[in-house]
């Protein structure tokens, strides 16, 4: 089978820079693109394929799939160029809102699209078995989520951490938005029954972690995911890139898609 060809977006970036690195080793993958901002270019060229600041130059590229970690903004361009064009498209960014997300959804009419907020199998794993955690477990748990990132980080609290609430809210059949709870200061009374915390800790060059808790009656259990390496996310996203240029257009695809 011949190797894929994948444009990264953002190459220079946490995200982008790793990517590069392990598709330029990935004999399935063909590292045929980079797309980066002016100014933010610098040692790109050492990947030996074209680096542009809009991906458009890149997109006749025969059978090639991009691949976006960048931010809101950027990605919704991605998507509408990567539509018209049909485009195969892999996206990671964090921080898209409902209406953003619905967009990417009409944008995958067109072509096959792909996003998720962790690319970690363990995360993936995790909101697997959760709904039978919250099940078995009933309502006499208060459900938790805390995340810490590094201080760079832009959007809070993490795509991930908000996958995981939405996922324990949905376990017991209600929306995070009448449930959650974003942050607690001063005189807040009582928990309320029923609440889903979640919370955000930033500093220092924390890659990812994430703890569910449940909260009972005489015992407590805490699930705790700790990403190692960015390569981590990385190996997700490019499993994704290999995946999704065989898949039919028409809907957003994610990890659980993918997994199986
Ligand atoms: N889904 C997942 O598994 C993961 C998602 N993320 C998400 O990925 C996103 C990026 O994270 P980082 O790599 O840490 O950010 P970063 O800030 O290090 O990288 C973003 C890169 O995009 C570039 N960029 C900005 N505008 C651009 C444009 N118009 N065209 C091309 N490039 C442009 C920036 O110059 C920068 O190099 C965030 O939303 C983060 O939450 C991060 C890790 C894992
Ligand atoms: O910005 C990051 O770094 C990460 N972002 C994702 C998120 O918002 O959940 C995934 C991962 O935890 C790293």
């Amino acid at each position: 089978m011949s190797a894929v060809p994948v444009i990264i977006m953002g190459a220079n970036g946490r995200m982008g820079s790793t990517l590069s690195h392990m598709a330029v080793h990935d004999p399935e993958l063909e590292l045929a693109g980079l797309v980066e901002r002016k100014g933010r270019q610098h040692g790109l060229e050492g990947f030996g394929c074209p680096v542009v600041e809009d991906v458009r130059e890149l997109l006749d590229i025969s059978g090639a799939v991009v691949i976006d970690f960048t931010a809101p903004a950027v990605t919704m361009d991605v998507a509408a160029k990567a539509a018209e064009r049909s485009v195969p498209l892999v996206m990671g960014t964090t921080g898209l809102n409902q209406e953003e997300l619905d967009r990417l959804e009409q944008l995958a009419s067109r072509t096959p699209m792909f996003w998720a907020p962790n690319m970690s199998v363990g995360v993936n794993a995790l909101l697997r078995c959760l709904p039978d955690l919250v099940r078995i477990l009933g309502e006499d748990y208060d459900l938790e989520v805390m995340e810490i990132h590094h201080k760079h980080k832009k959007d809070a609290p993490s795509g991930t951490a908000l996958k995981l609430a939405q996922c324990l809210a949905k376990a017991r059949n209600k929306a995070l938005d009448d449930v959650g709870c974003f942050s607690r200061h001063g005189i807040i009374g009582e928990r309320p029954k029923g609440q889903i915390g979640v919370q955000t800790l930033r500093g220092g060059d924390v890659v990812g972690d994430h703890t569910v808790y449940c909260l009972g009656p005489g015992e407590r259990i805490e699930i705790t995911h700790r990403a190692h390496s960015r390569e981590t996310f990385a190996s997700g996203a490019l499993r994704a890139a290999k995946w999704i240029g065989s898949q039919q257009p028409g809907r957003l695809y994610t990890m659980a898609d993918m997994l199986g």
